[in-house]
This record gives structure tokens, C-alpha cells and sequence, in this order.
């Protein structure tokens, strides 16, 4: 059984990995990286491997020693490090769970396998309890994001008795914007105590509204605090603060979205906002453009996300 942790919620960072101009794995920054995330953005969750980790472009000992690295500095400062072990081999993915059990981490997340992808609900179940199972005691979280693995099995109807089949099983990453989904699945699960964590950081106050627990994302990395303040004016029942909050972090994402945004524009907006360097993705991704940068550096200095330095940068928009 998985050991009776402290429930995961509030906001966990999908960290990145950082590298080095040449590629390799820059572990030299980590420890760096889980201050800032717990002293400068108040975020103590991380998501280790996943999308915005490139957890899929790396290799297995590579995804190991990332894994590891994360937990060690994470040790007395950090609440909960849950690792991606999704991989397409089964054998890979099994090796990851048991390696993530082995240096202590706090959970698991699969992905649905999706070059040859299951075909129904049963299928999937079968690949994740047989990844569990290599993971007995840690909780274990399925990581539903259909735009990318192109499996589109509702994620209400995978629920559905998960537990007689997955006990370990503890929770939901849910990166889609079918709310109806989403609001099916706590609905439906109420009695169970699952994790229902939101992964589209745009919509999170929607998603609190259907019942999420925490959210997972990647611009906790960066705007960790003012989501943060988001989750507390909720908490509050201050609904129309709450919304300022959402509609502020919409203003960003949504300029950067426009411009063209991904895992790469991740690495250089925490770059600028953290003074850690990311350095560039790996391919296939390509590194952010210089204009993308200097346009996102404007865009968060109008926001009040990062300290202006001129006159020309005072901030019109700045979110209170
Ligand atoms: C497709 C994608 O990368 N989605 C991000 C979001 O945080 C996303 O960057 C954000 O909502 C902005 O669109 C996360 O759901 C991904 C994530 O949690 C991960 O890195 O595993």
C-alpha cells in the first residue's frame, strides 16, 4: 500500500531541467533552483520529468540522476516530490517507478503510453497498475494530457473503480481544458480523498471552482506567488480578487501564447524571472527567439512580474 502521506495540494512546479549551452544536464543549478522556488515564489511541490522537465527527451539514467538530484536538494526544504516515470516500454517506465521508491521521492505520475496507444480504458489500466506495481509504497498519479499523447480516454471513466485495480493509485493530473470532464471526476470521487490537480494554469480558478486540489504547471516556476495569492483570495471567498489574480496571469500567458509558447519560452521566461540559467531545450525543441525574450521581458515588467528599470518600462498594467 502506498504510505499515508500528507495529501498533495496547492501549486506544484513542473520543474524544468536545466542545461548547458551544449546540451548536457546542468545539475550544478538544482539546488539553486529549489530555494527560489520555495523562498521567491512560496511553491514547496515540484513535478520532476514531466513535459516541461523534457522527461521524454532524455535518456533513463539521465531521467534517474535528474530524479535524484531533485530529491536530495529537495530534502528538508521541499513538501512532496512526485516523479514522471512514463515512458513507451513498460520495462523503462517500471525501472523509473522503482528507482523513484529507491531515493525516497513522494510519488509517481504516468502519462498514457502514445506511440502504440491503448485502446480502451481496460488496456490502460492494465500498463499503469503493472507501472504501479513495480512502486508499492508510493502514491501513484495518472498524468492525463490527450493534446499531447493523443489517448483520449475521458479521465472520469478511467476513475472509475481505479482503486480496486491501482491501490496505490492517489490522484489526477488533469492537463485539459474539458472541465466537464474534470468536474465529473470529483464529482464522482468524492468519498476517495484523490488529489484532483489541474494542469492548465490559465484556468485554474475554473478549475477550483469544479473542485481541484492543487494545480501542477509550469508557470509556477515563475509566477508561483501571485498564483499563490490567487489560491488564498479563493480560500478566502474574496471570488472577485481571486478573478483579478486570473485574469492578471491570463494577460501574460496569453501574450506569450500569441507569440508561440512552449517548454523552450518556459526555459527562457524562467531565465529572466529566476537569474537561473536554464540554458536551451533539447531537440527536437528549438531555443526561444531573441524577439520572444525581449518581448517577454516587456510584457512581465508591464505586469509587475519583474522590477522595472526605466522610465520607458513603468508599469500601465501592473496587477494589484
Ligand atoms: C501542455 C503543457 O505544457 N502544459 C503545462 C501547463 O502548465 C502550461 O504550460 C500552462 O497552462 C500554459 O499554457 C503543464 O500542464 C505541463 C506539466 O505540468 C508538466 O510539465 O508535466
Amino acid at each position: 500500500m502506498a504510505s499515508s502521506k500528507k495529501k498533495l495540494q496547492g501549486l506544484v512546479a513542473a520543474t524544468i531541467t536545466p542545461m548547458t549551452e551544449n546540451g548536457e544536464i546542468n545539475f550544478s543549478v538544482i539546488g539553486r533552483y529549489v530555494d527560489y522556488l520555495v523562498e521567491e515564489q512560496g511553491v514547496k511541490n515540484i513535478f520532476v520529468n514531466g513535459t516541461t522537465g523534457e522527461g521524454l527527451s532524455l535518456s533513463i539514467s539521465e531521467r534517474c540522476q535528474v530524479a535524484k538530484e531533485w530529491v536530495t536538494k529537495g530534502r528538508n526544504k521541499l513538501d512532496q516530490v512526485v516523479i514522471h516515470v512514463g515512458a513507451l516500454s513498460l520495462k523503462e517506465s517500471q525501472e523509473l517507478a522503482k528507482h523513484a521508491a529507491e531515493i525516497g521521492a513522494d510519488g509517481i505520475a504516468v502519462i498514457a503510453p502514445f506511440f502504440l496507444k491503448p485502446w480502451n480504458k481496460d488496456v490502460l489500466i492494465n500498463f499503469l497498475k503493472e507501472v504501479a506495481a513495480a512502486a508499492p509504497t508510493l502514491p501513484f498519479y495518472y498524468y492525463h494530457i490527450p493534446a499531447l499523447t493523443g489517448v483520449k480516454i475521458r479521465a472520469e471513466e478511467l476513475l472509475d473503480g481505479i482503486q480496486d485495480k491501482i491501490p496505490t493509485f492517489q490522484g489526477l493530473k488533469f492537463s485539459d481544458t474539458d472541465l466537464l470532464d474534470f468536474g465529473q471526476c470529483v464529482d464522482q470521487n468524492r468519498q476517495q480523498q484523490f488529489a484532483f490537480l489541474f494542469g492548465v494554469d490559465e484556468q485554474l480558478l475554473s478549475a477550483l471552482v469544479m473542485g481541484a486540489t492543487g494545480a501542477v504547471g509550469s508557470t509556477y516556476n515563475y509566477l508561483g506567488k501571485k498564483t499563490n495569492q490567487m489560491l488564498e483570495a479563493f480560500e478566502q471567498k474574496d471570488f472577485s480578487s481571486a478573478l483579478n489574480y486570473q485574469f492578471c496571469i491570463q494577460r501574460f500567458i496569453n501574450f506569450v501564447v500569441k507569440l508561440g509558447f512552449g517548454v523552450s519560452q518556459t526555459k527562457a521566461i524562467m531565465t529572466l524571472v529566476s537569474g537561473i540559467p536554464m540554458g536551451p531545450p533539447r531537440l527536437p525543441l528549438q531555443k526561444a527567439s531573441r524577439e520572444f525574450t525581449d518581448n517577454a521581458e516587456a510584457k512581465l515588467k508591464s505586469l509587475d512580474f519583474l522590477p522595472f528599470t526605466g522610465l520607458e518600462d513603468r508599469n500601465l498594467e501592473a496587477c494589484s
